[in-house]
């Protein structure tokens, strides 16, 4: 297979983590006059938080300096998550405590949403929690066509996507919801975006100016609208994509994918000013096999929740919570 930057069709600016040592990354940040905040939105992580806020902490914090910021937003764990983080050595909020006047939404979407009002930094990094195979070079190239490429709004990461089986890896086939949704989406209605690697990627750095002028899906179309978003206001040009080596994480059973899947499907929709399949909330029915036997249909209600512009809030601001 050719490297997906000698590929013919039109692709976001596209590069490997190598190509941005931390010396340059130092020097640029310097110029730039930046500071970047690393942002881990975790919800029942306590087994893999610690190994990623630690390696951070320790690499890229503590011995060069190039992170700023390094914060957990805790999305409603039930389990050890916050003190593994805050021992291994990053800041902690509750999201629900975040401003508990704006009210408190279950989600991915909305712990990045909120992780705006307690962090400061020009240059956001997102990076998942649950990763199992992945390098603080995760962090390093994302900040390399963000720091290098004033044009740069949106970088994601790429990798391949290792899969697993009872608990062990099984091959390169993950992603599926990339893979059978995300992806065929992109290419027939934004086929402009058909060169994204993975779209979906949780790892990704964006502009704070860019994050916080948008409205937030407050589930797992936060990744989706924002690469929507970011292609809108500044099209290819302000979209980059990193070669991060491979990842592993943890894996979601195939009905919840699903549901994430019609998640994506909502917020494509919204992008495509289809509101009439918003009037009502969108829910997925779904069908299991009970222990006597009969197939029955679960209703599942699909976050379909958004969050407002943070400029245009108030609370954002006012100078005491933020800058
Ligand atoms: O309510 C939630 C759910 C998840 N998470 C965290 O978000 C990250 C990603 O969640 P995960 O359930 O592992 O997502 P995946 O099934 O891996 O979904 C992929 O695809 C999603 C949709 O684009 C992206 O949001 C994810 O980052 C990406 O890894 C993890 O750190 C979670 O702990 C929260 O903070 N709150
Ligand atoms: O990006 C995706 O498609 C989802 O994270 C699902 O990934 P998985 O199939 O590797 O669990």
């Amino acid at each position: 297979m050719q490297p997906v930057t000698r590929a013919a069709w039109p692709l976001p600016h596209t590069s490997h983590s190598g190509d941005w040592p931390l010396a340059g990354l130092l020097e640029a940040k310097r110029a730039a006059g930046v500071a970047v905040s690393v942002v881990i939105p975790a919800r029942n992580e306590e087994k893999t938080i610690a190994g990623v806020v630690g390696a951070l902490r320790r690499e890229l914090v503590d011995r060069a300096g190039l992170v700023d910021e390094l914060v957990v937003i805790d999305s409603d764990s039930v389990d050890g998550t916050a003190a593994r983080a805050r021992e291994a050595g990053a800041t902690v909020h509750a999201a629900r405590g975040i401003l508990p006047e704006l009210g408190a939404l279950p989600g991915k979407g909305e712990a990045l949403w909120k992780s705006l009002f307690v962090t400061t930094g020009e240059i956001l990094v997102f990076i998942d929690a649950d990763l199992t195979e992945w390098g603080v070079h995760f962090v390093t190239g994302l900040l390399g066509p963000m720091l290098h490429l004033p044009r740069a709004q949106l970088v994601k990461g790429f990798y391949d996507r290792v899969s697993t089986y009872q608990g062990q890896a099984a091959g390169l086939e993950g992603g599926r919801v990339t893979e059978l949704l995300a992806r065929p989406l992109l290419n027939l209605w934004w086929p402009e975006l058909g060169g994204l690697v993975q779209p979906l990627a949780g790892e990704w750095a964006v502009r704070r100016s860019l994050f916080e002028s948008m409205e937030v899906p407050t589930g797992y179309g936060v990744e989706l609208a924002t690469v929507l978003e970011a292609h809108a206001r500044h099209g290819l040009a302000g979209l980059a994509q990193v070669d991060l080596g491979a990842r592993a994480h943890s894996h979601q059973s195939i009905h919840d994918l699903s549901l994430m899947a019609t998640e994506l499907l909502a917020v494509a929709d919204r992008k495509r000013n289809r509101p009439a399949a918003q009037d009502a909330p969108p829910h997925l029915v779904q069908f299991s096999r009970g222990p006597d036997g009969a197939v029955r249909p679960i209703r599942r209600d699909v976050p379909s929740a958004v969050r407002p512009k943070a400029t245009g809030l108030a609370a954002y601001r006012s100078k005491e919570l933020h800058r």
